[in-house]
């Protein structure tokens, strides 16, 4: 990757010019006048490319650049939060356990100077709970020890009061996980701990790395011994290897090995550290609370529960440490490309969230608003998929001038694991989840809408069950437009040829989930909206265009809680599986 090549120069270039390698960290970032020519010039020039990519026009540098980065990103501050006043998401959305959908993925949270900064973890963490369900952990810092509790399941499962007391301290991080790499086992939740010999570190990630198995590859090759299976796991080890003293340094050079997407947080003994790769794929978020307690997350609903001010992005390629001295800011790389995933508004994030600057409330209402001009159609009433297609939902019916109601009651109690007693009990998990109403949808026209389709297979439940609830005419409106390619950056998609949009047309999506009518969100339209926003997307679900070309294959884990084994190489993962190599994945490995 040519920008992971340039990034190379930033590091070596602040390594060769510390002027003492153990210097401490206020000395090496703050007094930018101080440092050598070299230094300041990579500096200047890596954020002035920063800038660039975050507004149109670079800024002018002027004598601090620090300074204007962090005026640059100030512009964020004014995005408010949209109330989701109609939105019924609890945050314990997705809970059933099944692999022909999208799925969530990870949030993290971190928390420095804040003596209940393990119990704020905590309450984040179920703020971030529909991001990931099977496993939640918290590593949290008291005299100069990393102490970490995690388990799997959701947040309330895995603690309680008298986990939380044992983990005291000033600063911590937590994790939510949906794995992408790796078996859903507790040994793979994070965050994780590890001990090097300057001290130890902690790691919470969202996000998937591309290159992970050959990194794996090679630190295995050179005596590293792995405990886990998840990407995640890399990037400890490459800190570890750094010949860099200063912590931040380790942490620039280990990414700039990175290939893929990550949001990290890193908690040491006594800093903080928040990452987001040079294309931002996954969102983060910095927030401060009254007491000045530094706050990040992946989504703003975790700010505004424990009562944190949202202040800004963490921009992509960005580096935000923080330790008692405050905040230092780098840019990982001089050329930082957003794309940022464009699925975070579509399905991931909770609709009182603002997540890449904007309110993913807004957006969706946006989308189902464009549906309905652009696929209007007679209707007594529209009603949506909940939760994700609520709001979507309530645009289209604004739009078109007819009542939103709700068709569809979805259960929050079922669990994210059930039995489906007898294969011939058809359409059992979606009834399970989600119960028509009769009075709504009898002798009616009913509109539908929903965020995505995936394999289609809940869409064709949903379209059938409305029928046997009584409906004259179903129509389905989807929120986005057709997913036709997997995706590697932390979202755990079908391999490209599972997709239905991928094998099949419109229409004949239409016949099989046996709608009356069907219509998807154009590419066109959305890219439109977000005018010159849009490049700082990534679309590669809906394309099939990789920002980062995944040249590995995509391993996954398919049964809950095996155990992958101790030793072994990624290969070997018992109960993982090879994802099979499609049209799609072919050209991408082809043009690597
Ligand atoms: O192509 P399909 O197989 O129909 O998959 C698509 C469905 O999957 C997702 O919902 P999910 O069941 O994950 O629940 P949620 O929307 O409430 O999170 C998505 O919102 C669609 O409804
Ligand atoms: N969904 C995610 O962000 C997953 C993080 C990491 N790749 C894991 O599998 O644990």
């Amino acid at each position: 990757m040519a920008a992971a090549a340039s990034s190379t120069s930033l590091s070596s270039s602040i390594s060769k010019n510390l002027s003492s390698p153990s210097a401490p960290l206020s000395s090496v970032i703050r007094p930018f006048a101080a440092v050598t020519p070299t230094y300041k010039l990579i500096a200047r020039s890596c954020i002035a490319a920063c800038f660039k990519n975050l507004n149109s026009e670079p800024l002018p540098l002027k004598s601090n650049p620090i300074g204007d980065y962090l005026d640059a990103a100030s512009k964020y501050r004014d995005v408010k939060p949209l109330r989701a006043t109609n939105a019924a998401s609890d945050g314990n959305s997705d809970i059933h356990f099944s692999l022909d959908k999208p799925r969530e993925e990870c949030g993290v949270v971190g928390i420095f100077g804040d003596p209940e900064a393990s119990r704020l973890c905590y309450l984040a963490l179920h703020a971030l709970q529909h991001r990931g369900q099977e496993g939640a952990g918290i590593v949290a810092v008291h005299d100069n020890v990393l102490q970490s509790i995690t388990g799997v399941g959701l947040v309330a499962d895995v603690f309680n009061q008298s986990k939380l007391d044992q983990l005291p301290g000033n600063s911590a991080i937590g994790h939510v996980r949906y794995s992408t790499a790796g078996a859903s086992m507790l040994k793979n939740v994070q965050p994780f701990v590890a001990g090097y010999r300057f001290g130890s570190v902690g790691v919470a990630h969202n996000g998937n790395l591309v290159n992970y198995q050959s990194l794996r590859a090679q630190l295995e090759e050179s005596g590293s011994i792995f405990n886990t299976s998840s990407d995640t796991e890399v990037v400890l080890h490459l800190i570890a290897i750094s010949k860099a003293r200063p912590f931040f340094v380790r942490i620039i050079e280990a990414c700039e090995k990175l290939k893929g997407a990550y949001s990290m947080v890193f908690l040491t003994e006594d800093k903080l550290v928040a990452v987001r790769d040079p294309h931002g794929f996954r969102p983060l978020v910095m927030g401060r609370r009254s007491n000045g307690a530094y706050v990040f997350a992946s989504e703003t609903c975790a700010l505004d529960l424990i009562e944190a001010t949202y202040v800004r992005e963490v921009n992509p390629g960005e580096v935000v440490v923080v330790d008692k001295e405050g905040e230092h800011n780098l840019c990982l790389m001089p050329h930082p490309e957003p794309k940022q995933c464009i699925f975070e508004h579509i399905y991931f994030s909770l609709p009182n969230s603002v997540v890449f600057g904007r309110s993913v409330y807004e957006s969706r209402y946006k989308y189902g608003e464009i549906l309905a001009t652009e696929f209007p159609v007679n209707c007594d009433v529209v009603i949506a998929v909940p939760d994700s297609g609520v709001v979507a939902a309530l645009g289209y019916a604004a739009k078109i001038g007819v009542p939103f109601q709700q068709g569809l009651i979805r259960s929050h109690y079922v669990g994210r694991t059930f039995i489906e007693p007898n294969q011939s009990i058809r359409d059992f998990g979606v009834k399970l989840k989600l119960a028509p109403v009769r009075g709504v949808l009898e002798g009616k026209r009913v509109v539908v809408v929903d965020d995505s389709i995936v394999r289609g297979t809940t869409s064709s439940k949903i379209v059938r069950m409305i029928r046997e609830a009584g409906a004259k005419e179903v129509h389905m409106r989807i929120a986005s437009p057709p997913i036709i390619a997997s995706c590697y950056y932390g979202v755990d998609t079908p391999s490209s040829e599972e997709l239905i949009s991928n094998r099949m047309t419109v229409e004949e999506i239409k016949d099989f989930i046996g709608s009356d009518s069907l219509a998807f969100l154009s590419f066109d339209s959305l890219k439109k909206y977000l005018g010159s926003q849009s490049p700082n997307f990534c679309y590669a679900c809906f394309s099939g265009d990789y920002p980062v070309k995944p040249n590995e294959v995509k391993v996954k884990r398919v049964g809950d809680f095996l155990d992958d084994g101790l030793n072994g190489s990624i290969e070997s993962i018992d109960g993982g599986w090879v994802q099979a190599r499609t049209e799609i994945d072919e050209k991408v490995a082809g043009s690597v």
